[in-house]
């Protein structure tokens, strides 16, 4: 396909996905129709949606209207592109601009630079302070792509040895002792015989950073209490946890027992209904489901549907899981609180109504400017009462 055509097929992908489909659907969807895409193509026309996704706002209003063509047409001014190189018409190329196209855009205000929805600027500014507008800058970029280096396996040098063997090239990362950034091939990176072998996995450096501050110990009895598809319990693994997975949908779990063998870890799958009677643990830790503030580059579309409503309601589900995992511990054991969100109101506000009964040991918030994703971490021991 050739460049014009990609944007034009990045502009039918953006119409399905602004009428309300999830940007995953509509790509594969698009995919499934057009199968003389190959996968050069179909990467370039993912690139170009979430980076419009990534700047809608910004996009929208530098191409002056709301659909996937106007929205193509903004990404390009925005990123220094004349779109009329593109919007030629030759071949499958996008029909060339309207006199109304051509004409120049009106200056984008703060929040549409800014891409953020006005509702949640506010939000932002109260958690973040000076740095808001730097962190909200990040979030219109791509992220990085970021290994975990399975240290029960290897070091990281030799892990970035044998990816370096399938092409795939990469540096480490200050942010975690485990982390590497990939720099070349990032899409090589699921076929390397590094990955399947176990060496590495794909995550997030803060998410690992996140894991260094629970100071796990091998043997420490570990309930992941969100395991999701267990990210976080298999980094614990790796640190010699016994750790026993649980998630409210078991379904999310699925692919944990693969992901364990491959990395050479033993982890417990445990269903809502078992979970008291694998109590109590030394550790238990609720990544807990939230905003995903802090992790927009990944999920753009996701900044865009969240509302203030979704937010109570995402707030209330997390403190009725601090309520509930409080019951796992055992004596002298503690909590981890985690959350991928830059907002104090799912993060900082949410611990604050354990004082009194829990003491904060550790407790970081990661924003993009420290090089991963948005994360917050909190670790908790109970207080006790003497007298
Ligand atoms: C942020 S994700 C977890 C990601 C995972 N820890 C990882 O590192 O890959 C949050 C998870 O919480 C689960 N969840 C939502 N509500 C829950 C609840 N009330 N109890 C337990 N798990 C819940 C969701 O199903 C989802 O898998």
């Amino acid at each position: 396909m050739t460049p014009g055509a990609r944007v034009a097929a990045a502009i039918e992908v953006l119409d399905t996905i602004l009428s309300g489909q999830p940007a995953e659907k509509a790509l594969t969807g698009w995919a499934r129709s057009h199968r003389f895409a190959g996968s050069k193509d179909r990467a370039a026309i993912r690139d170009h949606v979430f980076d419009a996704l990534r700047r809608l706002r910004s996009s929208q209003a530098l191409g002056g209207g709301a659909d996937g063509r106007a929205t193509m047409i903004g990404l390009l001014r925005g990123q220094g592109i004349d779109p009329e190189t593109l919007f030629n018409g030759i071949g499958h190329a996008p029909k060339e601009l309207s006199a109304f196209e051509q004409q120049p855009a009106t200056k984008p205000t703060t929040a549409e630079t800014l891409d953020c929805p006005d509702w949640c600027y506010p939000l932002f500014q109260n958690s973040l302070g000076d740095e808001c507008d730097a962190v909200l800058k990040l979030l219109r970029d791509r992220a990085p792509v970021f290994l975990r280096v399975n240290l029960a396996k290897v070091n990281r040098e030799e892990a970035q040895s044998q990816l370096a063997k399938d092409g795939v090239i990469s540096r480490s990362h200050d942010l975690a002792s485990s982390a590497l950034e990939v720099v070349e091939n990032p899409r090589k990176v699921s076929a390397s015989s590094a990955y399947s072998n176990g060496l590495v996995e794909l995550q997030d450096a803060a998410s690992q950073a996140l894991v260094e501050q629970l100071g796990i110990r091998p043997g420490m009895r570990v309930l992941d209490y969100c395991a999701g598809g267990g990210g976080k319990s298999l980094a614990m693994a790796a640190l010699g946890a016994e750790v026993v997975a649980h998630d409210i949908s078991t379904r999310r779990m699925k692919d944990i027992p693969t992901r364990a063998r491959r990395a050479g870890v033993e982890i417990e799958i445990c269903s809502p209904e078992n979970l008291s009677k694998q109590a109590p643990f030394d550790l238990v830790l609720a990544d807990a489901p939230c905003s995903g503030s802090g992790s927009w580059r990944r999920d753009p579309q996701g900044k865009w549907s969240l509302s203030r409503e979704r937010l109570d309601e995402i707030r209330s589900i997390q403190s009725d899981i601090l309520k509930k995992i409080q019951s796992y511990t055992a004596d002298g054991g503690a909590i981890a609180y985690a959350t991928c969100s830059l907002f104090r109101s799912e993060n900082q506000d949410q611990v604050a109504t354990l004082s009194g009964q829990w003491a904060v040991k550790q407790e970081r918030q990661f924003t993009p400017l420290d090089g991963g994703d948005g994360f917050y971490i909190a670790l908790l021991t109970r207080e006790f009462s003497v007298g």
